[in-house]
Order: structure tokens, then C-alpha cells, then sequence
């Protein structure tokens, strides 16, 4: 499917990079790739990067496209969408916009009905994304199969029901690598703290992200169980989720997330009432 169809990118930072090298990956040709973005400096990294064909401003030849990806900044998504628009042909567009809503992307293409809003993240860089996806009611099934196939060249992919849940989804998984990051700097200087070098101490917190994330994925036990099974009777694990449970770390860490959604709904209101 990927390999038989062209892909044009609005906006190539760091999103459209990973989907693009992903695409890449999956065998699509450099030449039935394009990108758009003013930034010299991101064309010129495109075209070295994968040998892409890129230009500075929207063009006719965007008409080609059987899929057309948005990933620009929320904050300057609606004048994209605006020098998009009278070279949209009938592509498929899959934005990856934080907080932009699918009738607003849909209402500043014209009404375009082929529209999928998807929630990637950063380890798709390493082709180990996780994708949210969601799309209007009545979208094609190819349509849907194709969004899925782009989100799965960098990872894997859930399509939720409707658009509000995408920034349920920003707030797990989009802005999620952020948290381990946090997490693996804070077990960083702990470790440092402890005597160990910083080196040492990155090493030991990235595998333990690893392991464990890969153990949980593989389990079909609850979290929780094998969170019980590290957690010796009035042993070292005790003590330091003791340590968490009285700080209110689990409550705060919810609540982080609450915050993010909120965060993702506000900007659909504040982006899309223009
Ligand atoms: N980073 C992340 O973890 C995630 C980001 N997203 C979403 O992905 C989108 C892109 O994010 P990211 O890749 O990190 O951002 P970047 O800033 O890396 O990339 C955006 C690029 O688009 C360019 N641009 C600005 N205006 C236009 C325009 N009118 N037409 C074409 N290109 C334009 C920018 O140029 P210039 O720099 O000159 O403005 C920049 O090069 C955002 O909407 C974000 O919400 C989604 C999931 C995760
Ligand atoms: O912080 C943000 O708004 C974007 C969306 C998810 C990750 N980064």
C-alpha cells in the first residue's frame, strides 16, 4: 500500500522527519515524497537527509499527493492550512497537530471531508512511535487503512473513537516520552547522588525503562502484579514506593496528565475559533 502511493509533508521539523525516514524504511522512493516548509535550513536537511523533493510555499504539484501530512506547529496550522488549500487536490490529510481539532481542519480546507487527526510521538524517531489516530464519521476504509499504514511505518498505532479522545491521547502518549525522560534524569542524579557516575547512571535507568516497559508489554498480568512481584515484604522496593505513596507522586502524576488534556483541549479552542 505505502509503496504504491505519493506523500507530500506540510512542515518538516521533527515529526515529519521521523514519518518521513519511516516511509523511507517501508520502501517508498524518495521520489514519491515532497515537503513543504520556509525554513531553509529544514529543506536543506530533507534533501540531504533522504533526497526528498522540497519547496518553500504550498504548489500545484501538491496535487499529486495521495497523502498529504500537516505538521506544522498548532500555532501555525491555520495559515498553512490557508496557502494549502487552493492546491488541495483530493488527498488523504492526516495532520499531527496537538490540540487541532478534525471540524476546524476540515472547515479551513474547504470543508475537505478526508481528514485523520493522529497523535504520534517522538520514539518514532527510532521507529518505535505509539500513534493515536481518529477520523470523521464515514471515513473510507481505505482511507483508514492507509492512515494506519504511515502511523506503523514509525511504530504502532490505536485509532480511538472520536477526535476529543486524541487529546486524551496527546496527554498519554504524545507528551508520555517526556515523562520517562523526566523519570531517567531524576534516577540519573539519584544515581550520581548514590555514587555511581552519570554515565552509569543513564545506563542502568534506560534499561531498566526498557526492560520493564518491554516486560509489561509482553505480560498478560497486571501492572500491578508485576509491580508486587519486584516489591520484597519490608525490602528496598517497599521503601522507595513508600517514599512516592507519601510524597503523592501517583496522584500528581495523574493529575500532570489531567493537566495536558486540559492544556490540549484549551488549544483547540484557542486555535480554532479563528
Ligand atoms: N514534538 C513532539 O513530541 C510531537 C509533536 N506533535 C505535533 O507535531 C507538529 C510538528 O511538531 P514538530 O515537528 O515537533 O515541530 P517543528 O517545529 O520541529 O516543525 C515544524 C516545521 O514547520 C515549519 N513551518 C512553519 N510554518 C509553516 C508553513 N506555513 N508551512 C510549512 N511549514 C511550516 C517550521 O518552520 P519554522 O521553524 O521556520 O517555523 C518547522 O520547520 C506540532 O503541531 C506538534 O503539536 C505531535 C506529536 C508529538
Ligand atoms: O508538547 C506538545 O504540545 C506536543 C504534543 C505532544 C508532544 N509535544
Amino acid at each position: 500500500m505505502l509503496t504504491q502511493s505519493t506523500f507530500a509533508f506540510i512542515g518538516g521539523g521533527n515529526m515529519a522527519t521521523a514519518l518521513i525516514g519511516g516511509l523511507r524504511k517501508r520502501g517508498v522512493p524518495a521520489s514519491a515524497i515532497q515537503a513543504v516548509d520556509p525554513f531553509a535550513d529544514a529543506r536543506q536537511r530533507l534533501s540531504a537527509d533522504f533526497g526528498i523533493a522540497t519547496a518553500d510555499a504550498p504548489h500545484a504539484g501538491l496535487r499529486a499527493a495521495d497523502v498529504l501530512v500537516l505538521a506544522v506547529k498548532p500555532q501555525q496550522f491555520r495559515e498553512a492550512c490557508a496557502a494549502l488549500a487552493p492546491h488541495l487536490g483530493d488527498s488523504l490529510v492526516i495532520s499531527v497537530a496537538a490540540g487541532i481539532r478534525l471540524t476546524d481542519l476540515s472547515r479551513w480546507l474547504n470543508g475537505h471531508s478526508r481528514v485523520v487527526r493522529a497523535m504520534p510521538n517522538t520514539p518514532a524517531l527510532a521507529g518505535m512511535g505509539m500513534t493515536g489516530l481518529a477520523g470523521p464519521t464515514g471515513l473510507p476504509a481505505a482511507d483508514r487503512d492507509m492512515a494506519s499504514a504511515v502511523a506503523n511505518a514509525v511504530g504502532k498505532s490505536l485509532w480511538v473513537a472520536d477526535d476529543a479522545q486524541i487529546d486524551a491521547v496527546t496527554a498519554i502518549s504524545g507528551s508520555g516520552p517526556a515523562y520517562v525522560f523526566y523519570f531517567i534524569e531524576a534516577m540519573q542524579r539519584a544515581a550520581t547522588e548514590l555514587g555511581l557516575s552519570a554515565e552509569q547512571g543513564r545506563a542502568l535507568a534506560v534499561e531498566t525503562f526498557v526492560g520493564a516497559a518491554t516486560l509489561a508489554g509482553e505480560s498478560p498480568e497486571a501492572v500491578s502484579t508485576l509491580r508486587e512481584r519486584v516489591t520484597s515484604k519490608g525490602g528496598t522496593t517497599y521503601a522507595a514506593l513508600t517514599a512516592m505513596a507519601d510524597a503523592g507522586m501517583g496522584d500528581a502524576f495523574v493529575r500532570a496528565m489531567q493537566a495536558a488534556a486540559a492544556r490540549g483541549r484549551e488549544m483547540g479552542e484557542e486555535f480554532g475559533r479563528q
